[in-house]
């Protein structure tokens, strides 16, 4: 007899670069020549080749025999594992099954098939010689909402009437109760909402609906979730199966547990090979979600080999087809494509998948259940590979898209496998075979997508490039109560069933539950204001935040209060009236920017938040290799040259600080301008306020074009610097030109050199391009600079005829000096048709400083000479004392001044 070590550990090998990985050479197979369990114990081998059954028996044989004698460690799997080893097998098992039984492994069967609840010793046992022709009585379906189980349950509902299907679902954010529409009104058909994870309610319902038979779907199955929150995947995969498995052996009465897994458990496939994985191939599997199902598979394994628990395993290639949850490649590319929005492939498209049609896998699974081994895994596979680029282009082609306008290249996972090949023979054997061709199951699902476009409610999360549906807030997108009442034909009572059970009363008639909640710094400030705005246009909750950004503690607080999806930092320190402020107020300054945006990214880190951080771009100024005027710009890997104020000198540190934080998506804004010219903080209002301008070209950031921009980012999880600036520059002059010609035809100002305004200002101010493309490449349909300023601001506020004198508001008027201006650069300010945005109301404490002290512009791009005294300036946000300030004012200077989040505004300066 010989011993087999059992698998207990899964050999991790460190990631490799894919191609590296491929030029290495074959190695010896460690695979158990007896069973078609992979052997996951103690070869180590680099990662890409673990062998794909090279066919070389001899090297096999070799493993075997290092590995030491043969046990009979199974006693169900009577077929498999009674044999001796043999050489000849090849990558199946292909002999007939044995019926033998060591005597140990006989008790220890019966302890476990015997019905020790109600049945008496001795009652029928399943036939473990007649595999070909099991009977199930009643069958748990786990997961059936879900796409694939849902399919596998009508099936047997409808084919069986005399099985009882009764299908246990806690219904996730990607199942349906409506993907069961054809089984409710049946009598063998029972619906239980429930978590598998419930020890409790799974032992009940086994035991009350005399469970002979499990069918183990449910499981978090999308990969790019995965990336993101892979904790998710082993609750419900590796526990969720432990339960089921626990409570099968606590039972004792279960005849078939089918375990469902994925062809994702073999891990990638070399590009070149000819021969599919087989069954008994090694175990190497690549992302969080496949590492879950193969942790899954060894329990299923070990409780098969410890209880003789009659397990079966699947696995399988990707399913498409109707009820498919759109965060899929197909089903999301037909929804993006009816959209008429683009579709994003993950790298280059090359990567290759199986596709099946989910009417054929659920007769795959009917096979299995039928005519399933004990003891087996099951390849349900096609050999007929589709690139991703391909399968794209042919549902374009269904669409009548143009393929080079409809399909954009986005950033791929962070490991894609490049490819799945399965041996499709063994499942074959048992009489199954595809029965789909690809052209005709694409255009059913298309079809069936066309008709049904409103199936799945809202779905924009799932339609980004990169879905973490996962992270969103309440996973349940739809409170199902009231739908199970009405669908049930015999819906579980809350008192039938086990307290665990969740079929519970509705407690909101709000259908639908919100995907995304962002928590907002800078309520005060500008773009803080404006995002509030945006988010209540479209309708996305959010709350500000109240902490201060350097209190961990109340930063923690506002995050358990709120529970947001997002988090997004508008705040921070420019100085007031600008950033020669921060020369004087260097700690102050430290303390928000620095210590209080690496504080916020650090707890978004620890609460496994994406932070939103609204950057700036003046940490460059034009130089040799970015001259004024060459079209080279600033790209988001280039490193800050800019140092000469401190409030850019601290920025750029933070900003280095901050790569080392994955859960940043640093932007980096220029010159912020909007549709509201009658907000002193925008830069062409400022520009147009001033006494003389300067005249450089910049890059510059439309707020009302790419504030909504940066909610799609939060939404499409972008990570990382961005450059977010419109692409292209303007200078002064074409601002004012475009000013001109749009909204005060009279308007005039005067220009200055660069060595003139630096008399009048503290600390350099940087000028620069930014190299716009990676936003480009992201949101393709984001307009240059020049066409942006004409379609969100000048065409907003175009005025005909003669424009009016500005209309200052009356906070304003009051505070202007009457020798602040010459008259000239203060005319044509008309207030704004219908601005896109508002911006936020000031708080009624606080002047309009920029007017008071309106001298310099922090991007030292415009110059004015000071309208007060410097000692007059506004008072410190830090302190929030008033500065003295001249008698003139005092009437609209209410004692004392208070700047309740001055420290969380957005800085205009960017
Ligand atoms: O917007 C998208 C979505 C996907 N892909 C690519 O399309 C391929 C297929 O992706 P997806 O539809 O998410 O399926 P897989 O990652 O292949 O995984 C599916 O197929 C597996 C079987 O191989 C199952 O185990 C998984 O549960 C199931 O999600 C992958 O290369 C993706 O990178 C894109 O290029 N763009």
């Amino acid at each position: 007899m010989e011993v087999v070590r059992h698998p207990t550990e899964i050999r991790m090998i460190p990631s490799h670069p894919r191609r590296a990985r491929r030029r290495l050479p074959t190695l010896p197979s460690p695979l158990h020549p007896e069973t078609e369990t992979p052997n996951l114990s103690a070869v180590s081998r680099p990662h890409r080749h673990r062998r794909r059954e090279s066919g070389d028996e001899q090297q096999r044989v070799h493993a075997a025999k290092a590995r030491g004698p043969v046990v009979q460690t199974n006693p169900i799997s009577s077929s498999s594992r009674s044999r001796s080893p043999s050489p000849s097998r090849g990558r199946d098992s292909r002999a007939p099954p044995s019926t033998a039984l060591q005597p140990r492994a006989q008790a220890r069967l019966r302890w476990v098939l015997l019905p020790r609840h109600r049945g008496a010793p001795g009652s029928r046992r399943p036939a473990l010689t007649d595999m070909a022709s099991y009977e199930p009585k009643n069958i748990l379906i786990t997961g059936a909402a879900g796409f694939i189980a849902s399919h596998v349950a009508n099936r047997l509902v409808r084919n069986y009437p005399h099985y009882k299907i009764v299908v246990l679902d806690k219904i996730d954010y990607c199942s349906n109760l409506k993907n069961l529409n054809p089984s409710w009104p049946s009598p063998n058909f029972k619906f239980v909402k429930g978590d598998i994870a419930s020890a409790d309610l799974v032992n009940y319902l086994l035991i009350t609906e005399s469970i002979d038979t499990i069918m183990h779907f449910a499981a978090q199955t999308h990969v790019d979730n995965s990336f993101g929150n892979s904790f998710e995947f082993t609750k419900n995969n590796i526990y969720g199966t432990h339960v089921l498995l626990e409570a099968c052996k606590v039972t004792g009465q279960i005849r078939r547990f089918i375990h469902v897994s994925t062809d994702e458990v073999y891990g990638e496939t070399d590009e070149d090979a000819v021969v599919g994985n087989h069954e008994a191939s090694q175990l190497l599997p690549t992302n969080p979600y496949s590492a879950t199902k193969a942790g899954a598979e060894m329990l299923v394994m070990a409780y098969g080999r410890s209880y003789g628990l009659p397990v079966i395993t699947t696995r399988g290639n990707n399913v498409y087809g109707p009820n498919q949850f759109p965060e899929k490649l197909i089903p999301k590319f037909i929804l993006l494509a009816m959209r008429g929005l683009s579709l994003p492939i993950h790298g280059d498209g090359s990567n290759v998948r199986s596709y099946l049609y989910c009417e054929d896998v659920a007769e795959a699974f009917e096979v299995v259940l039928h005519k399933g081994e004990v003891g087996h895994v099951y390849n349900i596979g096609t050999v007929k590979e589709r690139r991703v680029i391909d399968v794209a282009k042919d549902i374009c082609k269904l669409f009548g898209l143009d393929t080079e306008k409809a399909i954009s290249f986005v950033e791929n996972r962070p490991f894609n496998d490049q490819r799945y090949f399965l041996d499709d023979q063994k499942l074959k054997r048992l009489g199954w075979a595809e029965r789909t061709p690809w052209e005709e199951g694409l255009k059913k699902t298309i079809e069936w997508y066309t008709t049904n476009p409103d199936y799945w409610g809202d779905i924009t999360g799932a339609l980004l490039p990169h879905p973490r549906m996962l992270m969103t807030p309440g996973i349940e997108r739809h409170n199902w109560t009231e739908e199970i009442k009405t669908l049930a034909s015999s819906p579980v009572e809350p008192s039938a069933i086990a307290p665990a059970a969740t079929v519970t009363e509705s407690k909101t008639d709000t259908p639908q539950k919100p995907m995304y909640k962002f928590l907002i710094y800078g309520r005060t400030g500008w773009i803080g204001g404006l995002l509030g705005k945006i988010c209540d246009k479209q309708g996305i909750p959010y709350e500000y935040g109240k902490g201060r950004l350097e209190e961990r503690s109340q930063l923690l607080n506002d995050i358990r209060n709120v529970k947001p999806t997002h988090v997004f930092n508008a705040a921070g320190v420019t100085g007031r009236p600008n950033v020669d402020w921060c020369e004087t107020h260097k700690q102050d300054t430290i303390r928000t920017n620095v210590v209080g945006t690496l504080n916020l990214a650090d707890v978004c880190r620890e609460q496994g938040l994406l932070m939103i951080n609204y950057a700036t771009g003046c940490i460059f100024e034009y130089d040799a290799k970015h001259p004024e005027g060459s079209g080279i710009g600033f790209k988001e890997e280039d490193t800050p040259n800019f140092t000469g104020s401190f409030y850019s000198k601290t920025k750029a540190m933070v900003e280095e600080l901050l790569k080392d934080y994955d859960n940043v998506c640093t932007l980096r804004v220029r010159m912020p301008i909007s549709s509201d010219l009658s907000n002193p903080r925008n830069f062409i209002t400022k520009i147009a306020r001033y006494d003389k301008v300067v005249n450089i070209p910049n890059s510059m950031t439309v707020l009302d074009e790419l504030l909504p921009i940066s909610i799609e980012m939060a939404k499409r999880d972008c990570r990382g610097i961005w450059n977010f600036t419109n692409p292209g520059v303007v200078s002064h002059n074409e601002i004012l030109e475009m000013y001109k010609k749009y909204i005060n035809p009279e308007f005039k100002w005067t220009n200055f050199t660069l060595e003139e305004q630096a008399k009048v200002i503290v600390a350099p101010r940087s000028n620069n391009k930014m190299d716009a493309l990676k936003l480009k490449a992201e949101f393709p349909e984001l307009l240059s600079i020049k066409d942006s300023l004409i379609k969100y601001v000048f065409e907003p506020n175009r005025k005909t005829g003669k424009a009016p004198r500005p209309r200052l508001r009356p906070q304003e008027r009051s505070s202007v000096p009457s020798t602040r201006r010459t008259g000239q650069d203060l005319g044509g300010l008309p207030p704004p048709p219908r601005p896109a945005f508002k911006s936020p109301p000031e708080p009624e404490s606080l002047p309009p400083l920029d007017l008071l002290f309106s001298s310099t512009s922090r991007q030292g791009t415009v110059i004015a000479r000071p309208r007060f005294p410097l000692s007059a300036r506004a008072p410190s946000c830090a302190t929030h004392r008033p500065a003295p300030a001249p008698p003139a004012l005092c009437s609209v200077l209410p004692p004392p001044l208070h700047f309740p989040d001055l420290g969380h505004r957005f800085s205009p300066e960017n």
